[in-house]
């Protein structure tokens, strides 16, 4: 590999599985160590709430509306060709949207590698140890599969959120990803508070070919729609392009006009279909003061106050496999004293 390539990793897991909150660890990590990390992030929807928080002293590249490993792959040597020459990180990351296939993404970085200093150092996938529990149990669906192809692809796995399984829980799972892949460390965690130095040592330490099976070779499917002239509140549908691995996956955006009631809110979140696996908002109350990033994963919802830069309007994502948007939508509607319209939806492939 080239000499002084700039490292990069890629963090996988599943959507709400704990990616960001290991990227904030990483970026801390790194920066006490004087280096200088940049970021890509990709989002399947409309805003970087994430992004939000990392702050502007690390250089970003955003990539929204869409999944990083089918529709914009194109983008992602792109934007890491641009921050390498505008930034000149030491190392960079890449947060993929929790329904990204890594496989994709190892491929466009490698690709990338041939024309620019980058190296591929490794690739680490968090793991919510409650949610694959789950999926496990019931060995069925197309996020079954495709989180067992994030743990197959790892060159370090991190078993997060053990604080939501017993201990004989956390090792049953402990044994599935070492069946699924038997090359990687698997570091169990809460809040993925790791010994970071460790779990860089190991994503490095073994090649991911030989944990992935190799590179893909089919780089031609999926394709993407751009995101212009769409609408208010809108859904975003896969219809049969893309990966088949996550051509399930849909997101419904929704903008807010009004705002509302937090207890009624907290209500609507414990209210979510099962097929909802993930959210994320900006929100403003009407019965408590400041704004709020809000967080929806499996279950378990979160709050966190900020104060955003720039202009941020009161948005929410939903993320899930077909649920009714326009039954979100209504519920939202009410929420916000607003009467039911008729939804504005345009779909869109991820
Ligand atoms: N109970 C519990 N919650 C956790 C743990 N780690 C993270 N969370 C929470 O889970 C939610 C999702 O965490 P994120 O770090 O945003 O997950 P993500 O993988 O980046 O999510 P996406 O960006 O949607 O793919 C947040 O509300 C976190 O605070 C954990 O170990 N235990």
């Amino acid at each position: 590999m080239t000499e002084n390539a700039v490292p990069v990793y890629i963090l996988s897991g599943f959507l709400g599985s704990g990616k960001t909150t290991l990227l904030y660890r990483l970026l801390d990590y790194w920066k006490n160590e004087g280096m200088r990390p940049a970021v890509v992030m990709n989002e399947l929807g409309d805003v970087n709430f994430d992004g939000m928080l990392v702050g502007e002293s690390v250089p970003m590249a955003e990539l929204l509306s869409g999944c990083i490993c089918c529709s914009a792959s194109v983008d992602l040597s792109t934007e890491l060709t641009t921050l390498m020459k505008r930034e000149s990180p030491g190392v960079i990351v890449i947060e993929a949207t929790g329904a990204a296939n890594p496989l994709d993404i190892i491929d466009n970085v490698t690709e990338t590698s041939l024309y620019s200093k980058v190296e591929l150092k490794g690739l680490i996938t968090v793991v919510d140890a409650a949610h694959l529990l789950e999926l496990h149990r019931e060995q069925k669906g197309a996020t079954y599969r495709l989180m067992q192809e994030q743990i197959r692809s790892a060159s370090v796995l991190i078993l997060n959120k053990t604080d939501r399984v017993t201990a004989e829980e956390a090792e049953e799972v402990n044994g599935v990803l070492r069946k699924w892949n038997a090359y990687a460390k698997i570091i169990p965690a809460v809040r993925c508070e790791v010994n970071l130095h460790n779990l860089l040592d190991n994503a490095d330490s073994i090649s991911l070919a030989e944990t992935s099976g190799g590179a893909p070779k089919d780089l031609s499917s999926g394709t993407g729609t751009d995101g212009e002239g769409l609408p208010e509140n809108e859904e975003i549908a896969a219809e049969g392009t893309g990966r088949a691995s996550h051509d399930h996956v849909m997101a419904y955006t929704h903008f807010f006009a009004n705002p509302i009631n937090s207890v009624e809110f907290e209500a609507f979140l414990k209210e979510l279909p099962s097929d909802v696996y993930r959210a994320k908002g900006v929100l403003t109350f009407n019965d408590t003061s400041g704004r709020f990033l809000f967080q929806y994963a499996y279950r378990e919802s979160d709050f966190i106050k900020i104060t955003p830069q720039g202009e941020v309007r009161d948005v929410a994502v939903f993320i899930g496999e077909h649920f009714s948007s326009g039954e979100l939508r209504k519920k939202l509607l009410r929420l916000e004293g607003r009467g039911y319209e008729r939804p504005a939806a345009v779909k869109r492939s991820l």
